[in-house]
């Protein structure tokens, strides 16, 4: 798991990692167990990795299109790219080494689906299937058997945010890294694109 501030490096880190990964895949030395025989749907491409990309399209917004497009260039092409908000699904598939960049898009748009930012769509059922997407991708991930890496942002170390909404969104990442750190075998914290040992 790589944690860490918006561009503190975060991506590049994992990019570089899983980089490493891959290779050692393809060489038979991985951690993980990586069977080259199996070919899924979601990520066929032969001793490569996959990219999980949870943010979505953002049509109209330039600036958006534009980070993404230089993530996209600097990407190796033998890793696969799948723009999807189902984490659990695509880890439950694996078959080469993943990287999901990351689980705070993933969250805001958990978030939007089960109603959290709003009072009253939170006490009524949001709260209870966060959770339960919670639950879900934990499995996912304690499950998985080719090596993964997930970004997440440490994002509360700023000011408390004025509306409950935003107040909600940043608790409940403070307690989805919390899962998702103890599930990992390794944390590090990325601070001025330096990777600080977490765990
Ligand atoms: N939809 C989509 N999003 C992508 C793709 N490639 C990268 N992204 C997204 O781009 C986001 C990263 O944007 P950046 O602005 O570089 O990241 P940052 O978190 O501010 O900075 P760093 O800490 O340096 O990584 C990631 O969260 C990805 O989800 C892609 O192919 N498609």
């Amino acid at each position: 798991m790589i944690l860490g501030g918006a561009r503190s490096g975060k991506s590049a880190e994992a990019e570089r990692r899983l980089t490493r990964l891959a290779d050692d895949a393809a060489h038979g030395s991985a951690g993980g167990s990586v069977d080259s025989s199996v070919d899924s749907s979601v990520d066929g491409s032969a001793g490569g990795a996959l990219y999980v990309a949870t943010g979505g399209r953002r049509e109209g917004d330039a600036d958006w299109a534009d980070r993404v497009r230089r993530h996209r260039e600097r990407r190796p092409a033998s890793w696969t790219t799948v723009e999807t908000t189902d984490v659990a699904g695509v880890l439950r598939g694996a078959t080469r080494p993943v990287l999901v960049d990351c689980l705070t898009l993933w969250l805001t748009a958990m978030m939007d689906e089960v109603g959290a930012w709003d009072d009253e769509a939170w006490r009524d059922g949001g709260e209870r299937e966060l959770a339960a997407r919670f639950d879900e991708l934990e499995a996912a991930w304690r499950g998985v058997t080719t090596p993964v890496l997930a970004v997440s942002n440490e994002v509360g170390l700023g000011i408390v945010p004025e509306s409950a909404g935003v107040r909600r969104f940043r608790d409940e990442q403070g307690r989805l890294n919390q899962r998702i750190a103890a599930a990992s075998d390794a944390v590090v914290l990325m601070v001025a694109g330096i990777a600080v040992a977490v765990k």
